[in-house]
């Protein structure tokens, strides 16, 4: 069963309002706004899947909220329709020019109206699958590399403006050539797989999330986590993986599979791109193989070092 969607209807005039609301209220989860700045404070902190938007309104118009709605990259995917009483060819042109995605005018038939919305809503369905099936890594079916970058940028750019600290792991499987040439490459899959989901099943706090980086490597992004809590989460994914006791008779290292981890924190933002991010974690990882495998090694990034 898919949950109820969320529909925020935003307009100044409270008959239209009401009617709109108990036009949706049977299907959908309805919310209600007067003025477009009061649209942007509400989705500043709850998400909707379709926004219904007068243009004509005091304060910013419609035009104006879907033009700063475009702007911010967590609204600018959401579907609009607006609905106006302008009913020139123009007026609809330029709405859905801008960016919206259907045009009602009014007075508006309340089927009409149902049957837009769902229509709309139908296709916004399709993309969030489409978007999830894209972020989604085809062998350990966790989040996929595509997935890690967009969501470590977001990361990033929290911490810089709330000036939080952020960790980020990578993780790469030790002599795993050895053990596809032991093995075979299907057991070698069935490994990566047995790993990814035991690191995932490691993450307790919601925030933080796992994904295959490429390979046989792995990555963790640990938003609000200091180096010295990224050290105990990173030795609690080790542990994970030693507790799985595949054997690997071909390790030089161990009799079972074995992964190595690099550490990357920056505890006040101060990291210039995130990508140095990524580049300190592997700098870390590749200490730690070099250390013999089956090691973590944390590298705090400082201001002066990347100035
Ligand atoms: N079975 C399987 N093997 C993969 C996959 N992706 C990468 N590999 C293998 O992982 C191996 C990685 O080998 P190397 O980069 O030489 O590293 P390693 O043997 O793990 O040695 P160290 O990292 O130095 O401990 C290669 O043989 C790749 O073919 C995959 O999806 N499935």
């Amino acid at each position: 069963m898919l949950k109820r969607a969320k529909v925020l209807i935003v307009d100044d005039d409270p008959l239209n309002r009401l009617v709109l609301e108990k036009t949706l209220q049977q299907d959908y989860d309805v919310f209600c706004v007067e003025s477009g700045e009061k649209a942007l404070t509400f989705l500043k902190t709850q998400s909707v899947d379709l926004l219904i938007l007068d243009i004509v309104m005091p304060g910013i118009d419609g035009y104006e909220v879907l033009n700063k709605l475009k702007e911010n990259a967590t609204t600018s995917m959401l579907p609009v329709i607006f609905i106006s009483a302008n009913t020139s060819h123009d007026d609809e042109a330029k709405g859905l020019e801008l960016g919206a995605m259907d045009y009602i005018t009014k007075p508006f038939s309340a089927a009409i109206v149902r049957a837009r919305v769902r229509n709309q809503l139908m296709i916004k369905q399709k993309n969030d699958l489409l978007e999830m099936l894209a972020s989604i890594d085809g062998l350990t079916e966790i989040p996929n590399r595509r997935y890690l970058d967009e969501n470590l940028a977001r990361e990033w750019r929290r911490c810089r403006r709330d000036q939080t600290p952020l960790s980020v792991l990578l993780m790469d499987v030790d002599h795993f050539k050895r053990y596809n040439d032991c093995y075979g490459h299907r057991a070698g899959d069935d490994c990566l797989k047995q790993i990814a989901h035991a690191l995932v099943g490691a993450c307790e706090r919601g925030s933080d999330f796992v994904a295959r980086y490429g390979g046989e490597e792995f990555a963790a992004v640990l938003p609000n986590t200091s180096a010295k809590e990224a050290m105990s989460f990173a030795n609690k994914l080790r542990n994970a993986v030693n507790e799985l006791n595949i054997p690997h008779k071909a390790s030089l290292n161990a009799d079972h599979v074995t992964i190595s981890i690099g550490i990357a924190t920056t505890e006040n933002g101060q990291v210039y791109a995130e990508q140095t991010l990524l580049e300190e974690a592997d700098l870390g990882l590749y200490q730690a193989k070099d250390a013999g495998r089956d090691q973590i090694v944390s590298r705090m990034i400082a201001m002066s070092e990347h100035k």
